[in-house]
């Protein structure tokens, strides 16, 4: 059977896939995420007569390299299955996305990724680099590629201006989707620390700042990447085309951004009926999609692992896990928050509901991508809020810190920079995370092992600022509780 091109999805589906149109949106993200949102999104736009430009894709990290050469490969084509309940009822629905007009790898490429800034056109640039992503990191200014993202929209920006001679028509929007606090402000931060560090004019670092955008957003759909085997194999015998790059996704999707009406003139995304919000209180909608759907996942994912789970509807079924996540919710995190009131509860509830989604397998081991980092955003505030009061130890909060700290438990995989962990059965556990922090942690470990035991190993990695951003071996009973959930799991107590 035939690879999805474009002759495949005209000849299979009926689909006129040219991308024609200028370049408006930069994509720095060949994520699943981003192609079955934004991608997605700005596709329905075009196909409803809104957004009327393409988008050029790169991978953030060397490692994307095969996933953006398979898009090239599809030019650019890629299958969204959406599935799941829509008022009470099921749908499935497959749309094949003809938004991207190039995808290549700016590590392999930098020239052609530096010439997108001189696009007379370029409009928006969009990101996900999870939260692990958006993070300024010093390094050299050299000829060749920057590593990190906002190195990288610096250095874009950089060239923009130069291009264009400072015009201040010129500006770009940034719209990033990572789950960072107040992520638009970050971006810009970061750029800003890295024109100060590379030297370049303070008329650049104006323009910068007055004259493009960095917009703070929030976003929400759980996308749950590639189906399994089967899945994917009978639909492709029934479209009459393989596709390397399908993706599924639940209905559900919320785009919250920090700005004005007028924007959606550009992007046409609220007119073409996508639950898209511009708003000038981004706060309330993150808070409560952070700490409670995003927090349960972080919760789950560690957990589920550990115990040899790999979806999280099958936590959500397992007799203890189950109403163990419904309580560090309910319990702990809901009351934690600002507004605890009925709305949240209520929201809590859509979140369930959405988890239990009968047609998504939403795997523990994606979510469990960059847990530390994730950890830090998304249950740590809900911890840090019981902490301050000096009251008791939340224990679900606590069990979930313990699931982190137990899957840390790392050593190097030996494939060259990767880190394994191992389940409480001793099955292998990949743990994909910063190379650097696991370090840390597989250290902490080691050494803790060489006499000190869980309890020490505990203690040091919650005193690490360096994983967590303070220290958290200070909070009274904390690593006490942690540790004694761990050495439960140990003698085979699980959850
Ligand atoms: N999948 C979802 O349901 C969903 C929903 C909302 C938000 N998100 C966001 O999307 C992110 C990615 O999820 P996905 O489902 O697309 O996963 P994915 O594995 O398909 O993509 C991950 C992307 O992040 C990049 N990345 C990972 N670590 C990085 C780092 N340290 N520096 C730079 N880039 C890095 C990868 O190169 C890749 O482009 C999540 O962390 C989250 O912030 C995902
Ligand atoms: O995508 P990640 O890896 O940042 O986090 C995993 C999930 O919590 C996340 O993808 C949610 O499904 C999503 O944030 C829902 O909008």
């Amino acid at each position: 059977m035939r690879a999805l091109n474009r002759e495949t999805a005209n000849e299979a589906a009926g689909v006129d896939a040219q991308p024609d149109g200028p370049v408006k949106v930069l994509q720095i993200g060949e994520g699943n995420f981003l192609r079955a949102f934004v991608d997605w999104m700005l596709h329905v736009s075009r196909s409803k007569g809104g957004f009327n430009g393409t988008v050029a894709v790169v991978q953030p990290r060397p490692t994307g390299r095969a996933k953006i050469e398979q898009l090239a490969a599809q030019d650019g084509l890629f299958t969204v299955v959406t599935r799941g309940l829509e008022g009470g009822k099921p749908v499935e629905r497959r749309e094949i996305v003809t938004v991207i007009g190039q995808a290549f790898d700016p590590y392999a490429e930098w020239e052609r990724f530096i010439a997108l800034a001189r696009e007379p056109e370029l409009r928006f640039i969009v990101s996900n680099t999870t939260e692990a992503g958006l993070r300024y990191e010093p390094g050299p200014l050299g000829d060749g590629p920057i590593p990190s993202f906002p190195g990288k929209a610096a250095r874009l920006l950089y060239e923009r201006w130069r291009a264009f001679s400072g015009d201040p028509r010129r500006g770009l929007i940034l719209l990033p989707c990572e789950l960072t606090e107040r992520n638009g402000d970050v971006l810009r931060d970061a750029v800003l620390r890295h024109a100060a560090d590379w030297g370049w004019p303070e008329a650049f670092r104006e323009w910068v700042a007055q004259h493009n955008r960095f917009l703070n957003t929030l976003v929400d759909r759980i996308v749950t990447g590639y189906p399994e085997a089967e899945q994917a194999e009978s639909w492709f015998a029934a479209w009459g085309y393989r596709d390397a790059m399908l993706t599924t996704a639940e209905p559900y999707h919320l785009w919250a951004i920090e700005g004005e009406p007028e924007l959606d003139d550009e992007l046409g995304l609220r007119k073409a009926g996508l639950n898209v919000h511009y708003t000038d209180d981004l706060a309330a909608f993150r808070e409560r999609k952070v700490r409670i759907l995003n927090g349960a996942h972080t919760w789950m994912a560690a957990i589920g692992l550990l115990h040899g789970i790999g979806t999280v509807r099958e936590v959500l079924e397992h007799p203890a896990l189950g109403p163990a996540v419904r309580e560090a919710v309910y319990g702990e995190i809901v009351p934690a928050m600002a507004d605890a009131d009925g709305a949240l509860r209520a929201y809590a509830d859509s979140v369930f509901e959405r988890f239990a989604n009968p047609y998504i397998r939403h795997r523990l081991s994606d979510i469990a991508m960059n847990s530390l980092s994730k950890f830090r955003v998304r249950l740590l505030p809900s911890l840090v809020w019981y902490a301050e009061r000096g009251g008791r130890i939340p224990p679900r909060l606590a069990e979930g810190l313990a699931g982190l700290l137990r899957c840390c438990r790392v050593q190097p995989d030996g494939s060259g920079g990767g880190y394994a962990s191992q389940a409480l059965d001793g099955t292998t556990i990949p743990v994909r995370d910063d190379a650097g922090l696991l370090a840390i942690a597989a250290d902490h470990w080691r050494v803790a092992e060489q006499g000190e035991g869980i309890s020490g190993a505990v203690r040091r990695l919650l005193a690490d600022e360096r994983l967590w951003g303070c220290d958290m071996s200070r909070w009274p009973g904390l690593a006490e509780t942690a540790s004694a959930i761990i050495e439960n799991w140990e003698r085979g107590v699980k959850s």
